[in-house]
């Protein structure tokens, strides 16, 4: 079971998603930044890491909103989401293909790695 940690980022009712580029696995699919969990560090600090070398943005871990388990065939994943905001930096792309501000009434139109569909589903609906 791979832990992974991604950040529901708001400002102004709108989300930032990013899309995966084609070489990574789930090629083009979009998802909430984020990343694989490393030994010796928390949920937390795995959140600060990750939006620093994905997107050069420093953010504050907010609470846990949800965790999610999916099993793609082969491997399975956990995925913790949690809400964040973002302090400072110009964000910048490091490993995505494309980053978007969503209304969040929009999120279901965009094609989510199939662990997210549920949860993309309840937060485009959530005030
Ligand atoms: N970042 C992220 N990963 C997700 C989400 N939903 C989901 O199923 N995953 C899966 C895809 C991957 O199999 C796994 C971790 O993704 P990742 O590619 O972001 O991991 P990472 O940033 O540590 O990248 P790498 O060092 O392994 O290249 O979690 C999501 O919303 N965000
Ligand atoms: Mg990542």
């Amino acid at each position: 079971m791979v832990k992974v940690v991604a950040a529901v980022i708001e400002q102004d009712g709108r989300i930032l998603i990013c899309r995966r580029r084609n070489k990574d696995g789930s090629a083009g699919k979009w998802e909430f930044p984020g990343g694989k969990q490393e030994l010796g560090e928390t949920e937390q600090e795995c959140l600060v890491r990750e939006l620093r070398e994905e997107l050069c943005l420093v953010v504050r871990p907010g609470e846990k909103i949800e965790t999610v388990r999916h099993d793609y065939g082969g491997f399975s994943v956990e995925v913790a989401f949690y809400r964040a905001e973002a302090l400072c930096g110009e964000m910048k792309l490091m490993v995505h293909a494309d980053a978007v501000w969503t209304q969040k009434k929009e999120l279901c139109s965009y094609d989510f790695l199939e662990a997210d569909i549920g949860f993309v589903r309840w937060l485009a609906e959530s005030k």
